[in-house]
């Protein structure tokens, strides 16, 4: 469960007295997420979520988040919305973090995906790419490969405490990337973590993607790369080609990839592979004992890094030939 700050009834309806969004109902913390405190209330005017910006999420970086949602949805993008106070601003406060309340999105996130879900997420993905095109505030992703080395030096130290001999192998990979990770690829507004845990459906049919607080300017084929990671593994660490090939197939629907992209798509799922398992790595070792949070097993990127450092070409993803 992630609620790292509790809140209280009196706080919360002084907080609400700045929106016009009715009487308050109710309100109870969700059990889902990790990064930020949410909560779900209800009100006479019906359900919204209450975000409480937590310890990575940089409060400089909150006009990125919050204006970015409304660029994509004003491009037809189904996400949320964060809804402005009384006084216009978007961003508020409460129990001492920085706080929005976000308009509610039907839906549901899928706990076992199939291919045609895959489809649907790879195109929503290429068409969040195009509906990114024309933001005008840019943030550079923090967790690129600088920001991969400077998670590595907090947990070196004591990597092998999760598996022995973890420390020499991930400092191979991390030479690697910094040495091959390429220069020049499309670059634009990309989601970052676009997990089936942000992605909801109502039946078959996607309905919405929520959660951009890793949202950034980066490649586009390395959101790729991240969906490939997140969606096409089995729970045997097995990659699903089927699952693979729905998933580029509807990318390449909205969005095609140059040559340079697909090329680079080993390296890049490598990449992707290397971050997600650092900053679980990171959180593994550093998350106190009884936090409200379900901690995300690091090695389960490993074997996904492993399984990519075999792949020579896009083809083994499912890329059309
Ligand atoms: N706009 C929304 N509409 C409906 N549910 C939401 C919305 N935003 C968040 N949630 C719920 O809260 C959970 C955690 O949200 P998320 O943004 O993924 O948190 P975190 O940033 O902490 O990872 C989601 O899995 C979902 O159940
Ligand atoms: N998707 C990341 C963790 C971030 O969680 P989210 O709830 O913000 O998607 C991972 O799986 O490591």
């Amino acid at each position: 469960m992630a609620v790292y700050t509790d809140i209280n009834e009196v706080d919360l309806k002084d907080f609400l007295s700045q929106y016009e969004t009715g009487y308050l109902l109710s309100f109870k913390g969700i059990a889902e997420g990790v990064e930020n405190s949410n909560f779900l209330l209800h009100t006479t005017e019906g359900a919204l979520i209450l975000t409480l910006y937590e310890k990575r999420v940089e409060k400089n970086d909150l006009p990125f988040f919050l204006g970015l949602m409304h660029h994509l949805s004003d491009r037809g993008l189904n996400c949320p919305l964060p809804l402005p106070r009384k006084d216009g601003a978007l961003l508020g406060e409460l129990s001492g973090r920085p706080a929005a309340l976000i308009s509610f999105l039907e839906g549901m996130w899928l706990r076992k995906p199939e291919a045609n879900h895959c489809r649907a997420v790879g195109k929503a993905l290429a068409q969040m790419h195009v509906a990114g095109e024309g933001f005008e505030i840019a943030r550079p992703n923090a967790l690129s490969v600088a920001g991969w080395q400077e998670l590595w030096q907090k947990s070196e130290d004591r990597a092998d405490e999760v598996l022995d001999g973890l420390r020499p192998e991930i400092a191979k990979e991390l030479a690697h990337l910094v040495a091959h990770w390429p220069q020049e690829l499309p670059a634009g507004v990309i989601h970052a973590d676009l997990f089936p845990d942000n992605v909801f459906f109502l039946g078959d049919e996607l309905s919405g993607l929520i959660d951009f607080y890793f949202a950034c300017n980066d490649y586009l084929a390395y959101d790729l790369s991240i969906c490939l990671n997140a969606w096409c593994f089995e729970k045997d660490g097995s990659y699903n080609i089927t699952k693979g090939q729905a998933m580029i197939e509807g990318y390449l629907s909205v969005r095609p990839l140059s040559e340079a992209e697909i090329a680079a798509m080993p390296l890049l799922c490598r990449g992707s592979a290397l971050r997600f398992f650092l900053t679980r790595l990171y959180d593994w070792l550093t998350t106190p004992a009884g936090a409200l949070v379900v901690k995300k097993d690091p090695l389960e990127y490993l074997k996904k890094l492993r399984f990519h450092q075999a792949v020579e070409t896009a083809s083994d993803y499912g890329w059309p030939q």
